[in-house]
């Protein structure tokens, strides 16, 4: 028996070297796919490797009546409809972990943007002005940093906020009060990190719960001049209310990874604000973490397909 294998997104070469290189899987690398496309394609496929850019939508699960895998080279498995790729029998996996160095220092980076006005400064100087006055930022020492999400990326911020001698505070209903001791982050209940906080980085997963958790009633609970920075998902933010919140001031500003959708749309209140820097789902985007990620996901394939030993399993039901 010989499997397809298709790859319908950007994936490292070394993925798919592993994979050619293995007896038993036939490799199709399309690179990144319209929705048609993968729709079209997805007919002789026995598993997929994808990322953000594709969706597993019913429609792409009905296309593939041979699917038995779908890796994710990645975190969140959004993308992916996973009670309807459940009742079409579909194993859905991810790479946690090999990401997560890579979107914490991102994160990192745009915090100190947005503190510094490092993207404004470089814009007004490109536009030949040299302008020292518009762009006096503050310091991250002695400010306090609330993490909504307390999970890998949450840890590996707080790790190095600590370095920075920042306050680190953080919600996540989910753990362990103790889980931030090691560490000294304090856990606390929402309304307090939004009254305490001078920067929130969010890095909670997104669910029922938190979408749109960032909306005019949290910003009201916090502290005037407060800035917001998301490499989570978009949707934990409500647009218009977070422009609303900069316009009246009450936000300093706003750096933004991630959109709901993705590319965002024209009509964005956000882009193009003054105040809200941006980067196109960069946060895993460096060579380190897509070699990581590639590979392991090529491997989960390898280990589903050949050896009928899957991992890292998002929705276990199918196994049952
Ligand atoms: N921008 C990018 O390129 C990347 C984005 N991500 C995203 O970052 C997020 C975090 O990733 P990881 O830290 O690896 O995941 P993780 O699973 O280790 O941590 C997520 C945390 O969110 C917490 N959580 C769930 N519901 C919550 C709620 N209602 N309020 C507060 N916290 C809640 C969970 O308890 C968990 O501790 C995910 O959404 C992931 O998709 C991850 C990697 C790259
Ligand atoms: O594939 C990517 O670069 C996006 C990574 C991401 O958002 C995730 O791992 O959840």
């Amino acid at each position: 028996m010989i499997y397809t294998v298709l790859i319908p997104d950007n994936v490292d070469q070394k993925a798919v070297d592993l994979l050619e290189g293995t007896e038993g899987l036939n490799v199709v690398y399309t690179g990144k796919l319209s929705q048609e496309e993968l729709a079209a394609q997805a007919g002789e496929a026995h598993a997929m490797i994808i990322r953000s850019g594709v969706k597993i939508t019913p429609e792409v699960l009905a296309a593939a009546p041979n699917l038995k895998a779908v890796a994710r080279a990645g975190v969140g498995v959004d993308n992916v409809d996973l009670d309807a790729a459940t009742s079409h029998g579909v194993i859905v996996m991810n790479t946690p972990g090999g990401n997560t160095i890579s979107t914490a220092e991102h994160t990192f980076g745009l915090m100190i943007a947005l503190a510094r006005y490092i993207p404004q400064g470089d814009a007004s100087l490109r536009a030949g002005r040299w302008d020292r006055k518009s762009f006096v930022g503050v310091e991250l020492k002695d400010k306090v940093l609330g993490l909504i999400g307390f999970g890998r990326i949450g840890k590996a911020i707080a790790r190095r906020a600590q370095a920075f001698d920042m306050t680190v505070i953080a919600y996540d209903p989910y753990i362990e009060p103790s889980a931030g001791t090691e560490l000294g982050v304090e856990l606390v209940q929402l309304d307090a990190l939004y009254a305490q906080a001078d920067f929130i980085s969010l890095h909670a997963l997104i669910t029922d719960e938190t979408r749109g958790m960032l909306n005019t009633e949290a910003f009201a609970k916090m502290k005037d001049g407060v800035r917001i920075i998301n490499a989570s998902r978009g949707a934990l933010i409500n647009d218009a209310d977070l422009a609303a919140a900069i316009e009246s001031g009450k936000v300093a500003g706003a750096a933004l990874d991630v959109y709901e959708p993705e590319p965002p749309t024209e009509d964005n209140p956000l882009i193009g604000m003054e105040s809200v820097i941006h980067t196109p789902h960069l946060a895993a985007s460096t060579s380190d973490a897509q070699v990581t990620v590639a590979v392991e996901a090529a491997q989960l394939i390898i280990n589903t397909l050949l050896h009928d030993s899957p991992q890292n399993v998002v929705n276990s039901a199918v196994l049952t």
